[in-house]
């Protein structure tokens, strides 16, 4: 249970503001989150790890000497937006270029690949690395989609003192690929979380059972079993990750192995102590020589129950990588860091004027008080389904699709009315709200719907009246760039499965001359039953698709809130075309 908290929503965002009050010696608030408070050196390739809250000390308990050099962090299971990693990665560069290090989930690479292609605009070179320790999450021949877990710490250890090195971007790139081929990370977990807010956890566990390769995120894990004792729970973990050795282990016997026992959230130290003493027993047994364990809370999950093991195989130069010294709030090793006698970090301000938007025609601004209504709209419905939204997105994936797209809606209905305000156009009232969407959402719906309020914008401008064939033009646009963005087709269960026959059906009705209101209510029709239709389909794309056989009989999450949207917009919209209000 998570007890202790003001508005749910602002739970992130309070959380970052305490943590960097108290830890002012090592970090410094930035937009999007932090960075060292000592900057980085100049000519250092700046380390930005980043990812969702709820996974305290990952990822701004990581920031400082030998270890990152900023975090980005999103909103509670959310990936930060790429404007977060872009505001804290111009806080960090240090002139030397900026590594984006993340644990494989679809939010977040999104969000970090956008993050990095704009900031190659800014004229800063960054590239982009997702951390795929988890073992259980997907079979060895598909181990590139795997999601990251506590592997995390290694990895980013590896890359930031490689970093601390002076080495060059394509050197700490190829560092930070190394030590993920020789990590692999396997978790049990006992119960579930409950997030700020919730009256019940995202997931439970069976009583006297154990979740076996249960992610950080509540994603279901691959198998059931009875409690086990420590010394069984140890032996599970330990015999998993053996029978999966990288590419240049042939065997444990004579190795040398970083070993993390991670604890998620309520397990107690003492606890992971026992497991421990029966984790080197059994490592020793087999061969392994271990160097500098850890063994304490490094990946949680706010109050989840689980523990997880990881190994590092090192090598010489990743052993040296690995007890190289560091000092953050959450992680010190080696004698003590001095810190770096650079001034204070510059943090880097967005230079936005946000008091000016592009002139607009009368008939455009007249079009931009409808689409404001049916921004409204959105941000009510999903308002009054987000509960219901959260707990279809956690049969298979994270629950947190109901907070995300609330946070989402509500910012772009704020965005959208401050450029009407200031007499924006339809275009660039949509492509305003778009833009606060995916910043103030983060999560892989954040991006997506950036990108569809962006498209439909795009299209719309701010000249011309939208007819329906234009506004059926725009979703059609908007449908190509998620398929861009995210990669999945009709079939992969998820919301394309919507977007596509929606934006089809919406162009076919409008090519045969139907006013918007009427074209519209027939693409709702057709989205409604796709939606509903995704019950029948195995994902392949996103955090359900290891669990695909749980999510049968259930919608898509993202598909199913995309149908009650559009149905929310066809009840504002007027019969004649927008241009009167
Ligand atoms: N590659 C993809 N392309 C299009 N839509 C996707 C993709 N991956 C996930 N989605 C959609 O995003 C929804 C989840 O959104 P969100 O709650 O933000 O996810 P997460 O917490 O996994 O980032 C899914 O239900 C699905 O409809
Ligand atoms: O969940 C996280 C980010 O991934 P999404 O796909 O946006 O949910 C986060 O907690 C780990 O970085």
């Amino acid at each position: 249970m998570t007890r202790l908290f003001n508005d749910p929503a602002a739970f992130a965002d309070e959380a970052l503001e305490g943590f960097a009050a108290a830890h002012r010696g090592w970090v410094r608030p930035v937009t999007g989150g932090v960075v060292r408070a000592a900057g980085t050196p100049a000519g250092q390739v700046a380390v930005v790890v980043g990812g969702g809250s709820g996974h305290y000390p990952a990822f701004s308990g990581l920031v400082g000497r030998g270890l990152a050099h900023g975090a980005a962090v999103g909103n509670v299971f959310a990936s930060p937006s790429a404007q977060q990693i872009r505001s804290v990665a111009r806080s960090a560069d240090g002139g030397a270029g900026v590594l984006l290090m993340y644990g494989n989930y679809a939010g977040d690479v999104l969000h970090f690949g956008q993050a990095a292609e704009r900031l190659a605009g800014d004229g800063i070179e960054a590239r982009t690395f997702a951390v795929t320790d988890d073992i259980s999450s997907a079979a060895p021949e598909e181990s590139a989609q795997r999601r990251g877990i506590a592997g995390d710490l290694p990895v980013f250890k590896a890359a930031a003192a490689a970093a601390e090195e002076g080495l060059p971007l394509a050197e700490v790139l190829r560092v930070a690929a190394h030590a993920n081929a020789r990590t692999r990370s396997f978790g049990i977990a006992f119960s579930g979380c409950t997030l700020p807010g919730a009256d019940h956890p995202l997931f439970t566990v069976p009583e006297a059972r154990m979740a076996v390769g249960l992610g950080i995120h509540g994603e279901p894990g691959i198998g059931e079993e009875s409690l086990p004792t420590a010394d069984e729970a140890a032996r599970l973990m330990v015999t998993a990750l053996l029978k999966e050795l990288p590419d240049g282990v042939d065997a444990p016997a004579g190795q040398r192995a970083a070993v993390i026992l991670n604890g998620l959230g309520s397990v107690k130290y003492e606890e992971l102590f026992v497991v421990y003493r029966k984790v080197a027993a059994l490592l020793g047994a087999a061969g392994v020589d271990i160097v500098d364990p850890e063994v304490g809370e490094l990946v949680t999950s706010f109050d989840m129950a689980g523990v997880s093991l990881t190994l590092t195989w090192l090598d010489d130069r990743l052993e040296e990588l690995w007890r190289a010294p560091a000092d953050t709030p959450a992680y010190r090793k080696g004698a003590p860091v001095a810190q770096d006698p650079a001034a204070e970090a510059a943090a880097y301000v967005e230079d936005v004027d946000d008091t000016r938007v592009p002139d607009a025609t009368e008939a455009s601004r007249g079009s931009a008080a409808h689409v404001l209504a049916a921004l409204n709209a959105v941000a009510g419905i999903v308002d009054t389904h987000a509960d219901e939204l959260g707990r279809i997105d956690a049969v298979a994936g994270d629950g947190d699709h109901g907070i995300g797209m609330r946070r989402g809606t509500t910012a772009a209905l704020e965005a959208a009315v401050r450029a009407h305000d200031l007499g924006a156009g339809a275009g660039t009232v949509l492509v305003h709200a778009g833009d606060a969407w995916a910043d103030k959402a983060g999560g892989t719906s954040g991006a997506l719907w950036g990108t569809i309020l962006r498209s439909l914008g795009t299209r719309l401008g701010d000249q011309d009246t939208p007819t329906a064939e234009a506004v059926a033009r725009g979703v059609s646009d908007a449908s190509d760039a998620v398929r861009r963005l995210g990669g999945a087709e009709v079939g992969d269960k998820t919301m394309v499965d919507v977007l596509v026959p929606f934006a089809d059906t919406l162009a076919e009705a409008a090519g045969a001359g139907l006013p918007l209101s009427e074209a519209w209510q027939r693409a709702a029709v057709t989205a409604e039953k796709a939606a509903a239709d995704t019950a029948d389909l195995l994902p392949r794309k996103g955090r359900a698709r290891p669990h695909a056989e749980k999510s049968l009989g259930t919608p898509d999450a993202g598909a199913h809130s995309l149908a009650l949207i559009t149905r929310a917009v066809h009840g504002v919209l007027p019969d004649h075309p927008l241009d009167q209000h």
